[in-house]
């Protein structure tokens, strides 16, 4: 196994020879200036790095080596750094801590605490770099961008983990901007066919003569105006996932042929004569009811079962609990970052939002907070920024007492969490309970 690297910044040639022996166990490099220094932090990045803060050319002024300091962090700012200082350096050790060193030791120095102090170092270092891993994966994770607290949302989440590595046809059904492509997209990243394309095609937005040749292709003069063979959406989907979007809005004509090629996996150019034989997985979703389509003669019911193995229902935006205050600040944040904006929601904001059905969901919700990000002139965000009605009070007609109990118990803890973001301590103080209690209470309600 490789060993760890570890870097010497000293420009006493006796005192590399001591530190050299006494931490043989490393893989020592080691630097007698500022510029050999940064220059095995750029190429071997070593996690620890002892330094002496007298360096040449002033080595009797701790000016270079906390320059140095800055540097190396600036550069690597995980490197863990021990100072090694003289006596009478205090005042530049306190600085040295100030400015990111992670821990110092005096000259004379003691070999054993040295060697127990660089070990801590790498340990410390191995456990950060870990935890930076995770988090990384947690941000790669394809549901990464799904944001949301509700127990049926993540309920939701679950299931499409689990249907993710099947090859079944699923149904995304809900209402308009409630997440139904990004849940496919996530699905589509989950699934072994991740490494290939998934491709959109929305049947509601292109007219019907045109979407036969969008989603099977055409060949050359197949009509006036196709001067050159073209592949449709379905093929262009070989080996991937195709994302059949509004597929309520699908006219009857082109419902019989899709059925075709689901049933026998072969595609026919508009005009062409062969058949292509593709491999897809299929997706659809609908803002449409359409069980009733079906019953009412507008959908075919052999094409809704095909496309149907596994049907995921979306809760609107106004029935996910907590869900709007958690989005808002969500995208509050992210607006604020790019516009280099610091602001906040005023409690009105926060209450008209919580109030607001959002028809739009999700989508609308985004647009009405980028909005109030521009609109803000102040650091906060007024209910009039949002261009949302003010809040009124909502009426709860749940009669069973415990029910009730929990399910306000749970409404209302969310939406102090949501309300400061998340932040545990604060969402104690507004419950007006401890903080033990409630994680208590997010356990038994199952939140992390
Ligand atoms: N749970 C969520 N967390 C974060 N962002 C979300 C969530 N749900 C939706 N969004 C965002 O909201 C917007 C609308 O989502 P999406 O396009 O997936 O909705 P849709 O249901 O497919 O809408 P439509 O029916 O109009 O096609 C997108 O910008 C998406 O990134």
């Amino acid at each position: 196994m490789a060993r760890k690297k570890l870097l010497l910044v000293e420009d006493d040639p006796g005192l590399q020879r001591q530190l050299r022996w006494g931490l043989d166990e490393y893989e020592v490099l080691v630097a007698g200036n500022p510029e050999q220094a940064m220059a095995h932090v750029r190429r071997h990045q070593p996690a620890v790095v002892t330094m002496d803060l007298g360096l040449p050319p002033k080595p009797d002024s701790a000016q270079v080596g906390l320059a140095l300091l800055a540097d190396m962090l600036a550069a690597a700012p995980d490197t863990k750094i021990i100072i090694l200082s003289g006596n009478q350096d205090r005042a530049n050790v306190l600085k040295a801590i100030a400015m990111g060193a992670y821990d110092f030791q005096q000259k004379p120095v003691e070999l054993e605490l040295l060697q127990l102090m660089v070990e801590r170092a790498f340990f410390l270092h191995a456990v950060q770099l870990e935890h930076k891993r995770m988090v990384q994966i947690e941000q790669d994770s394809p549901l990464a961008g799904i944001i949301s607290r509700d127990a049926g949302m993540l309920k939701l989440c679950r299931d499409v983990e689990k249907v993710a590595p099947s090859s079944a046809s699923v149904m995304l059904l809900g209402e308009s901007g409630c997440g139904k492509e990004v849940l496919a997209r996530g699905l589509h990243r989950l699934s072994p066919r991740k490494r290939k394309g998934f491709i959109a095609i929305n049947c509601a937005a292109i007219p019907e003569q045109l979407l036969e040749s969008e989603l099977f292709g055409h060949e050359k003069g197949a009509f006036t105006g196709a001067g050159r063979q073209i592949q449709g959406k379905i093929e262009l989907a070989h080996g991937g996932t195709f994302f059949l979007d509004e597929i309520g809005d699908m006219a009857m004509a082109l419902q019989g042929k899709l059925l075709r090629f689901l049933q026998e996996r072969v595609i026919e150019r508009v005009g062409g004569r062969q058949e292509i034989p593709v491999d897809v997985r299929v997706l659809c979703a609908t803002h449409r009811n359409l069980k009733a389509q079906v019953e009412q003669g507008a959908f075919r019911e052999d094409l809704y079962y095909r496309l149907s193995e596994i049907v995921l229902t979306i809760p609107p935006l106004r029935e996910r609990c907590g869900d709007a205050l958690l989005l808002a600040h969500h995208v509050k944040n992210r607006c604020c970052a790019s516009a280099r904006r610091h602001l906040q929601f005023h409690p009105q904001a926060l209450a008209a939002i919580e109030a607001h059905q959002w028809p739009g969901n999700v989508r609308e919700l985004e647009n009405c907070v980028r909005r109030a990000v521009i609109m803000a002139e102040g650091p906060l965000i007024m209910v009039e920024d949002l261009g949302l009605p003010a809040a009124s009070s909502a009426v709860d007609d749940n009669v069973n007492l415990r029910l009730a109990r929990d399910a306000a118990e749970y409404r209302v803890m969310v939406k102090a969490l949501g309300r400061v973001d998340g932040n545990v301590l604060r969402a104690a103080e507004l419950l007006g309970i401890s903080r033990p209690t409630l994680y208590d209470l997010m356990s038994h309600h199952g939140i992390r």
